[in-house]
C-alpha cells in the first residue's frame, strides 16, 4: 500500500503532514525526547518511540572505541527505531565542537577562540567539512555546534567556545561553520528552512540561544542584564546568519535574560526566533535544562514542562528522566494544559529536519567513511588552523638589534620548559575525549605535542633539553649553554562552570617558570589558554610572547611559525586586559585601556 511519507519524491511538507496525521500522541512525544546513550537500549528506544539519542560529553560506547565500534552501536539503535510501527529513524547527536572530539584518534582542531584569531572564514568552512566527515565516520549525523556565543567577559568558563567578543566576527565564522558542517544552501533556498546536503554532511546546532556569552561577571548559566536593543545588537545577529544558512537546530541557553530563564522565554524563542526570524528547524533544550529552570532543580517539573514547551521548545534533552517527562507531557496534552497544535508544531519541525537530511532514505551509518576519522588531510587543515591562530604579542626587547622570532633551527642547544610543552591534554582543552578534558598524554590517541613538534623542526645537531619545571639554581649554572628557551605554560583543561574564573592568573608554577627561565635565557613564551590571562607583570622578562589558545592535536602548527616556515598572521579575537578589575572591557567601549587591543597581532614573513 502506498505510504506518502515514505516517498522521497513527495514535497517535504507533504511527507511531514502525512506522517504527523498517522502518529499517536505517545509517538509524537517520543519524537520530542532526546535520551542519553548510556540508557538508550533497543527496548527503551522501541517502548518510548525515542526520537533522538545523544552522547553527553565523554559518553562513549567503550574506551578508545574505534569508528566501527561507534557505528555498530548507532546501527543497533537505529534498527530498533526502524522496527517501530511507523519506522521513524532516530537522530544521534554529539558535541563535535572542535573536531569529533569525544572520539579516540579524531583530529582535534583549535577551539573557537583560536579560529576567531585566524580571521579566515574559508578555513573555518573547511574545518566544518572535515568535522562533518569525522562525525559521519562514527555514524553520527548531528553535532551540537557551532557555539555562536559572543563572549563579553573572559572570566566565563566557556569563553574559548566563542569565536570573539566582536559580533561581526562571530557572524562571519558562524556562516562558514554552518555551511561547512551542513553544506551550502541551494540558491533561492527559503530563509529559515533547515538544510543538510546529504549523508557526508551533518545537521548543526547554533547555541546557546541567546546571550549565553553576556552573563554578569561571566558567571556561567547566570543572568544577562541588557536592554532588548543591546541583546539584539550584540548577541542575536549570529542566529540570523545561522538561520539564513539553513541551520537545522538551535539549542537554548541555561542562562537568563533580565531574570527570565531562556528555556521559558516565549518572546525570544517563539515570537522572535520562530516567527520574526522564520526559523523552521527545531529548538532543543540543553542537558536537564527543563529541570534546572527551578532552584532546586526538578522542583516543579510538571509545571516546568508546561512552561518550556509552551515557550517553544521542540525537543527535550532528558538524559535520564524520559519516563517522567513522557508521562507528564502526555497527561498535560490530554488535559488541555498544553495544546496539541504546539506538540504538532514541535514534531513537524523535528520531522522536517529528519526528512531534509535524508535520514529516512539513509538511516544507517556508512562503513565506507571509517577512514575519515583522523584522516591526514584533516590533520593538515588543523595544522594550518593552528598556524593561523597563533597571535604574536611581543617579538624582541626594547633596544634589541633583531627580533626574537623566527627561532634558529640550527642552534647547538635549546631549552624547552613548562607544563604545556609536552601535554596533549593541556593542548586540547575541555570537550576532549572527556567532558572536562584531562591533562596528560594518554587521552586523545594520535597527536603531536609542542615539544615533539620542536624536535621535528630543529636540525639533527641541535640538542633539545626538556625540563618541565627547571630549578633556578641548576639553570643558573647551565643557562649559558642554551641559545634560547621556549616556555609553554597556561591553563589546565576545563568545561562550563568548572572554567569560571574571577582572577585569570596563569596557574602556578607558570609565572615562576617564566621568571626563572626568562631571567637567565633568551625566551619565547607560549601561553596555552582558553582566553587572555594576567601577563602584564611578566612581559618585561620575556623576549617574545605568543598567544597559542587551545591548538588541539596538531602541535606542528606551532613550530611551523616559531621557526619561520610560515609567518605569524593571527590577530586578537578579543581584548587583552591589563588587570581583571577592568572587566568587562570590550572593543568599542568608552573606557578602553587594554594591554593589547582587539585585532592586535605582530605579523612576520616566512623566513
Ligand atoms: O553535551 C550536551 C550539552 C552541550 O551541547 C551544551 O553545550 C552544554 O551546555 C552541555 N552541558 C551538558 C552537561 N552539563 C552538566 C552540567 C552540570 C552537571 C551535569 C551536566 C551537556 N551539554
Amino acid at each position: 500500500e502506498y505510504v506518502k511519507y515514505k516517498d522521497p519524491k513527495q514535497p517535504i511538507n507533504e511527507r511531514v503532514q502525512d506522517l504527523l496525521s498517522r502518529m499517536t500522541l505517545e509517538e509524537k512525544i517520543g519524537q520530542m525526547s532526546q535520551i542519553e546513550r548510556a540508557n538508550a537500549t533497543t527496548e527503551v528506544i522501541e517502548k518510548y518511540f525515542v526520537g533522538s539519542v545523544l552522547s553527553g560529553g565523554g559518553s562513549v560506547p567503550a574506551e578508545k572505541a574505534t569508528a566501527s565500534v561507534w557505528q555498530k552501536m548507532i546501527t543497533a539503535m537505529q534498527k530498533a527505531a526502524l522496527k517501530t510501527r511507523l519506522g521513524i529513524p532516530i537522530i544521534y547527536g554529539i558535541d563535535a565542537v572542535h573536531g569529533n572530539n569525544n572520539v579516540y584518534n579524531a583530529t582535534i582542531f583549535p577551539h573557537n577562540i583560536g579560529l576567531g584569531a585566524t580571521r579566515d572564514p574559508t578555513l573555518v568552512k573547511r574545518i566544518g567539512e572535515a568535522t562533518a566527515h569525522e562525525a559521519r565516520a562514527t555514524g553520527i549525523p548531528y553535532t551540537f555546534a557551532p557555539c555562536v556565543a559572543v563572549c563579553r567577559d573572559p572570566r566565563w568558563g566557556r569563553c574559548y567556545e566563542s569565536y570573539s567578543e566582536d559580533t561581526r566576527l562571530v557572524q562571519l565564522m558562524t556562516s562558514n561553520m554552518v555551511t561547512g558542517l551542513q553544506g551550502d544552501v541551494p540558491a533561492k533556498h527559503p530563509k529559515g528552512v533547515p538544510f543538510v546536503g546529504g549523508s557526508k554532511k551533518v545537521a548543526g546546532c547554533a547555541k546557546h540561544f541567546v546571550g549565553d556569552g553576556g552573563t554578569q561577571r561571566g558567571i556561567n548559566e547566570n543572568n544577562t542584564v541588557l536592554s532588548f536593543h543591546d541583546l539584539m545588537r550584540i548577541h542575536m545577529p549570529p542566529y540570523d546568519n545561522a538561520v539564513i544558512k539553513g541551520i537545522s537546530t538551535v539549542m537554548i541557553s541555561y542562562s537568563s535574560f533580565n531574570g527570565v530563564k531562556m528555556h521559558e522565554n516565549k518572546n525570544l524563542i517563539t515570537d522572535t526566533l520562530k516567527n520574526k526570524m522564520n526559523f523552521r528547524g527545531f529548538v532543543i533544550t540543553d542537558w536537564q535544562a527543563v529541570d534546572r529552570i527551578t532552584n532546586p532543580p526538578h522542583q516543579h517539573y510538571y509545571h516546568s514542562i508546561q512552561e518550556t514547551i509552551h515557550a517553544g521548545i521542540d525537543m527535550v534533552m532528558i538524559p535520564y528522566d524520559y519516563p517522567e517527562f513522557v508521562a507528564d507531557l502526555v497527561k498535560q496534552v490530554k488535559q488541555g494544559q498544553i495544546r496539541l497544535d504546539r506538540v504538532n508544531d514541535a514534531v513537524s519541525r523535528i520531522l522536517r529536519v529528519k526528512f531534509t537530511m535524508g535520514l529516512f532514505e539513509d538511516p544507517l551509518p556508512d562503513p565506507r567513511l571509517h577512514k575519515e576519522l583522523g584522516a591526514q588531510e584533516h590533520r593538515a587543515i588543523a595544522r594550518e588552523a593552528v598556524r593561523k591562530s597563533l597571535v604574536l604579542l611581543k617579538n624582541g626587547k626594547k633596544g634589541d638589534k633583531q627580533a626574537m622570532l623566527p627561532l634558529s633551527k640550527k642552534a647547538k642547544k635549546i631549552l624547552v620548559a613548562g607544563s604545556h610543552a609536552h601535554d596533549l591534554g593541556n593542548q586540547c582543552g575541555g570537550w576532549t575525549i572527556k567532558w572536562q578534558g584531562e591533562s596528560g598524554n594518554n587521552l586523545t590517541g594520535v597527536g603531536t605535542t609542542i615539544l615533539e613538534a620542536i624536535k621535528k623542526a630543529v636540525s639533527k645537531n641541535t640538542t633539545v633539553d626538556f625540563v618541565e619545571r627547571p630549578d633556578k639554581d641548576d639553570l643558573a649554572k647551565s643557562a649559558g649553554d642554551y641559545e634560547y628557551a621556549v616556555v609553554a605554560v597556561g591553563e589546565p583543561p576545563y568545561a562550563e562552570t568548572a572554567g569560571d574564573n574571577q582572577n585569570l592568573t596563569i596557574p602556578a608554577p607558570g609565572p615562576e617558570v617564566i621568571k626563572d627561565v626568562c631571567g637567565l635565557v633568551k625566551c619565547v613564551v607560549l601561553l596555552v589558554s582558553g582566553r587572555p590571562l594576567v601577563v602584564q607583570p611578566y612581559v618585561d622578562y620575556m623576549d617574545a610572547l605568543v598567544a597559542a589558545w587551545l591548538p588541539g592535536t596538531e602541535g606542528q602548527g606551532v613550530s611551523d611559525v616559531l621557526f619561520g616556515d610560515y609567518g605569524f598572521t593571527g590577530k586578537l579575537p578579543r581584548t587583552w586586559f591589563k588587570t581583571v578589575d577592568q572587566l568587562p572591557m570590550n572593543y568599542g567601549d568608552k573606557r578602553y585601556d587594554p594591554l593589547f587591543p582587539f585585532g592586535y597581532g605582530i605579523t612576520t614573513k616566512a623566513a
